[in-house]
């Protein structure tokens, strides 16, 4: 009889997709990192956006920092996000000039010192989000925090007249064939890796 090995569990699936993308040399990551920003600098929702969220890559994460160079600081207003200081967990964002100050927090994260104005998802136009893997549907698994589903969990239930448009970014080795939606997991609107913008198709 033929034996099928079953799919990872998601715990070992996590850290397979992280050590792949980790070990991607630096140059690598500084190619696909820039495919990344040519491929998105005239996207539509982005282009028109003014407040948009981002991340201080790690770990091997596809860096949205070129993006954000070429994109610049005169039409739009970036936002980094940090875990709010109670339970349960969920992610404030926080407007980051670039060249303010910044501290380590939970997990070792990089965050501005100073924390002013924190918003919620639903004032952001865009929402740029670090993948730990994905599927051809959209399908997001992050580092299983549950941080920012939690945090995006209003934007499904109520009807806000506008909502941020969420853009995953991953490096191409981080898909995988499918993976089985949660109950909480709210949809991207597009993946984009160094190949290009890829649409959720079922
Ligand atoms: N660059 C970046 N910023 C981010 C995230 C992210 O994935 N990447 N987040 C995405 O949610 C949020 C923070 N959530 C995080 C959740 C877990 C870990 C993490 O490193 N966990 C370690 C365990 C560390 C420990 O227990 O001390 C790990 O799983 O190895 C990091 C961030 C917000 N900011
Ligand atoms: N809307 C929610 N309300 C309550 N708990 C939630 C919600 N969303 C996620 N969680 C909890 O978070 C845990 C992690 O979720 P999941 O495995 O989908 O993480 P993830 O999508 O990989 O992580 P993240 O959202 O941080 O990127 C789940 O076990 C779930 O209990």
């Amino acid at each position: 009889m033929l034996l099928q090995s079953p799919p990872p569990d998601l715990k070992t699936l996590r850290r397979q997709l992280r050590t792949a993308r980790r070990a991607l040399s630096p140059a690598t990551q500084r190619q696909h990192a820039r495919a990344v920003a040519s491929h998105l600098q005239r996207h539509y929702p982005l282009r028109t956006a003014r407040r948009i969220a981002y991340y201080l890559a790690r770990d091997g994460e596809l860096d949205p920092q070129p993006l954000r160079e070429r994109l610049g600081e005169r039409r739009h207003l970036w936002y980094l996000p940090i875990i709010r200081p109670f339970q349960p967990p969920r992610l404030w964002f926080i407007r980051y000039r670039l060249g303010e100050p910044l501290q380590r927090g939970r997990f070792g994260l990089l965050q501005p010192r100073h924390c002013r104005h924190p918003v919620t998802p639903r004032f952001l136009d865009v929402i740029l989000m670090p993948l730990v893997g994905f599927d051809a549907t959209g399908q997001r698994l992050g580092m299983g925090g549950g941080y920012y589903d939690r945090s995006l969990a209003p934007l499904r239930t109520r009807q806000y007249w506008r909502r941020p448009h969420l853009l995953g970014l991953a490096h191409e080795v981080q898909r995988v064939a499918r993976l089985t939606p949660q109950r909480w997991d709210v949809p991207l609107a597009m993946v984009v890796t160094e190949r290009g913008l890829q649409l959720p198709a079922d």
